[in-house]
C-alpha cells in the first residue's frame, strides 16, 4: 500500500537499496557499511558536556500547568523534547517493542517476504533515506501505514497473525490520540488555530519499526543516517536500554538524546517548520550503534496532515517580518522530499 499514493510511484526505489543485509549471519562489517568518514565528529560530546554542564533535551510533563511555554521553548531551541505523563502505558510500550523484535528476529527469508515494493512505503527494508548516502546504515525496518500491517502479518506468521495485529491497532489507536492531543499543544503554544481539515481521514501517518542490529564493530557503523522528517512532528519510543538517538544543534554539534524511562521523543518536522514560519526548526537528527551486543529498537509515528492540505505560515506574531515560505500542498511537499530529501525545505523557501 502506498501512502504517499503517486507520489511513490513517480520515485522508484531501486531494489538493491530496500534489501537490508542477513544481519544474523554477519561476522564482520562489510566495506558497504562503513561510515568512517563520519566518526571525526560522531563520538565527540557523548556525555554532552559543553563548558562543563551538562546539556539535554527538555523533559516536560504534559500534565504541568507551564507545559504549553515549555513546549514552545523546547521546540523553538531544539525541534524536540520528550514528554511524560503522556497517557501511553508502559505496557503496551513493552508490547509494542516485543512485536517489533518477533518481526527482526524472524529468519532473512521470511522478512523477505514482505519486502517493500519499490513504489510502496509499506513492508520491510532499508529506509527510503537510503537511495540518499553512499553507503548502507545499519539497520532494518518494516513501515506500516492504515492497516497494511495485517497483509503483512499474514505473510510473517500465517498461523499466528493475530496477536501482532491487535497490539499494532492499540498502539496506532493510542498515538493518533496522542497526537491530536500534542498538535492541539504544540498549536496554542505557537498562537495559531489549528488547521482546519476538511478530510481527515486522508492524513498522511505512518509506523516505523526499527530495529538497529548487534555490530561487529560499533565505531564504523551508522544507523539512521542526518536526515529530518517531512511532516508535523515524530513521536518516537526507543528502547529503555540502548542509546542512539542524536540532534543537531548548531553551538553544540550533536547531542544525544538518551532514553528516559516512560518519555516519549517528540520532534519538529518539516511541515511544522513551515507552518511556524521557521520559529521552530525541524530537527537533525540521527542514530549511533553504540553497543556491540544488544539490539536497539525504536519505534516511529509520523504524524500527518492530509495529502491535499495546503500548508502557509501562520503570520501573525509580533515581529514577524513576512513570510519565509510559499504555500505548498502536502503531497507536492512529500514529492519534493523524496526527490531532494533535505534540500527540499529549500525550495519552498521564499527568495526576497
Ligand atoms: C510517512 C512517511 C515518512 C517517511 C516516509 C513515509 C514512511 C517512512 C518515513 C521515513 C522513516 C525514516 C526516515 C525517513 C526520512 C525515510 O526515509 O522514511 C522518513 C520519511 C519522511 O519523513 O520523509
Ligand atoms: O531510531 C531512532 O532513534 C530514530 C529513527 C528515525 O529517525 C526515524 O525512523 O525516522
Ligand atoms: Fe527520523
Amino acid at each position: 500500500m502506498s501512502l504517499l499514493s503517486n507520489v511513490d510511484k513517480d520515485h522508484p526505489m531501486q531494489h538493491h537499496l530496500i534489501v537490508p543485509i542477513d544481519f544474523s549471519s554477519i561476522k564482520n562489517v562489510p566495506e558497504s557499511h562503513i561510515w568512517a568518514q563520519c566518526f571525526e565528529d560522531a563520538k565527540i560530546n557523548p556525555d554532552n558536556e559543553k563548558s562543563g554542564a551538562l546539556i539535554s533535551i527538555p523533559i516536560i510533563d504534559l500534565e504541568d500547568p507551564k507545559a504549553l511555554g515549555l513546549i514552545f521553548n523546547a521546540c523553538e531551541t531544539w525541534g524536540m523534547f520528550q514528554d511524560t505523563n503522556h497517557g501511553v502505558s508502559k505496557e503496551l510500550l513493552d508490547q509494542v517493542e516485543f512485536q517489533a523484535k518477533n518481526v527482526f528476529n524472524l529468519p532473512f527469508e521470511q522478512k523477505m517476504k514482505v519486502l517493500r515494493a519499490p513504489d510502496e512505503d509499506t513492508g520491510y527494508g532499508y529506509p527510503r533515506l537510503a537511495l540518499f548516502f553512499s553507503n548502507q546504515m545499519w539497520n532494518e525496518g518494516f513501515t506500516i501505514t492504515g492497516n497494511s500491517y495485517y497483509h503483512d502479518a499474514k505473510k510473517l506468521w500465517p498461523n499466528d497473525f493475530e496477536g501482532f495485529c491487535e497490539v499494532i491497532f492499540e498502539y496506532q489507536t493510542r498515538m493518533k490520540d496522542l497526537g491530536d492531543k500534542l498538535k492541539s499543544l504544540i498549536f496554542k503554544s505557537l498562537n495559531i488555530p489549528e488547521p482546519e481539515e476538511a478530510t481527515p481521514k486522508d492524513h498522511i501517518i505512518a509506523l516505523n519499526l526499527n530495529s538497529y542490529p548487534p555490530c561487529p564493530d560499533s565505531t564504523q557503523t551508522m544507523g539512521i543516517g542526518p536526515h529530518t522528517d517531512s511532516l508535523l512532528f515524530t513521536i518516537l519510543h526507543q528502547s529503555g536500554n540502548a542509546s542512539g538517538l542524536q540532534v543537531y544543534k548548531d553551538e553544540f554539534g550533536w547531542v544525544s538524546v538518551n532514553p528516559h524511562p516512560c518519555a516519549l521523543v517528540v520532534n519538529v518536522e518539516d511541515l511544522l517548520h513551515i507552518i511556524s514560519n521557521a520559529r521552530f526548526p525541524s530537527a537533525i537528527h540521527r542514530a549511533l550503534i553504540n553497543n556491540k551486543q544488544k539490539q536497539r529498537l525504536s519505534i516511529a509515528y509520523f504524524y500527518g496532515l492530509p495529502l491535499d492540505f495546503e500548508v502557509s505560515p501562520f503570520l501573525d506574531y509580533p515581529n514577524c517580518g513576512g513570510p519565509q515560505f510559499k504555500p505548498i500542498k502536502v503531497k507536492e511537499y512529500a514529492s519534493l522530499k523524496l526527490k531532494y530529501l533535505d534540500l527540499a525545505v529549500s525550495f519552498v523557501r521564499k527568495s526576497y
